[in-house]
């Protein structure tokens, strides 16, 4: 089942930089939403606490109906539901820019190991399950393969593979192609496109790749310092934007 995502005045903070300033925005779940914006914006700071890599501040951030953190508000703590929480950091996926496979373990044991040990599949299960998703990333003959025999294309969709093998209700990709070779870009970028199409997970996406950008999400939202400056449909956004900070950020990438 996919999950819907909402942020409601979340303050992330690194020092005395205020990196997201109460920001307020949802995602519907099935749905795919792609983050643009300059660097350092606070788009991975976003992807970052919906994996509980970091702490907010702040406000609430829910994945579902239940808050995924402890916060206070108005004075109270809202407390959030472990067995929620727990659930949640099992079924959120996120694709790195640098892969991050596990390196001592060959392809095949990469993708059975979190549904062997978090989910509690039993291994032939697990195999059966991480065959199917090789087959379907082009890798099905790279099972006994390591990490590093392969190319960062082939890393890249080991990574999208395993994230998978997880049944996600909510998959986060961040700058997923941003460290490939520009030949290896092309299939990974293809990949992800069937599986946007093929699947009803809720996708959050950051992204430098506009034409990516607009062809695998149903809305954009623009990005500056910490705060959500315009969003709308790709066509909106990438055709007619109405910000003139949304103008001169897609003729500065458009441009490099
Ligand atoms: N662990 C950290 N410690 C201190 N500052 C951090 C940390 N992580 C991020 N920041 C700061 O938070 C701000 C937002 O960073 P973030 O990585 O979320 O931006 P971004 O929009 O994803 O940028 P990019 O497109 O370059 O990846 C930046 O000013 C960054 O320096």
């Amino acid at each position: 089942m996919p999950c819907g995502i909402r942020f409601e005045k979340v303050v992330k903070r690194f020092g005395d930089n205020v990196v997201l300033d109460h920001l307020d925005f949802q995602v519907a779940a099935g749905e795919r939403v792609t983050l643009i914006g300059p660097s350092g914006s606070g788009k991975t700071t976003i992807l970052r606490l919906l994996m509980t890599l970091e702490r907010p501040d702040g406000g609430v951030i829910r994945v579902g109906d239940d808050p995924l953190w402890h916060m206070e508000r108005g004075g109270k703590l809202v407390k959030a539901n472990e067995r929620h929480l727990h659930e949640m950091r099992k079924r959120i996926g996120m694709v790195f820019q640098q892969f991050n496979l596990f390196p001592n373990m060959n392809v095949l044991r990469n993708l059975t190991e979190g549904p062997v040990h978090v989910l509690g599949l039993s291994k032939d299960e697990a195999v059966e399950r991480a065959r199917g998703l090789l087959e379907m990333v082009g890798l099905a003959d790279k099972e006994d393969a390591h990490p590093t025999q392969l190319s960062g294309g082939q890393q890249q969709r080991v990574a999208i593979a395993r994230a998978l093998a997880m049944e996600p209700t909510v998959l986060l990709l961040d700058e997923v192609t941003s460290a490939l070779d520009p030949e290896l870009v092309v299939g990974v970028q293809d990949l992800l496109r069937d599986i946007a199409r093929s699947t009803d997970v809720t996708m959050l996406c950051v992204t430098h790749e506009m034409g990516f950008a607009r062809d695998i999400s149903n809305r954009v939202l623009m990005f500056d310092q910490g705060r959500i400056i315009e969003e709308g449909t790709p066509d909106a956004i990438f055709e007619a934007p109405t910000q003139e900070r949304t103008r001169e950020f897609l003729s500065a990438v458009l441009a490099s």
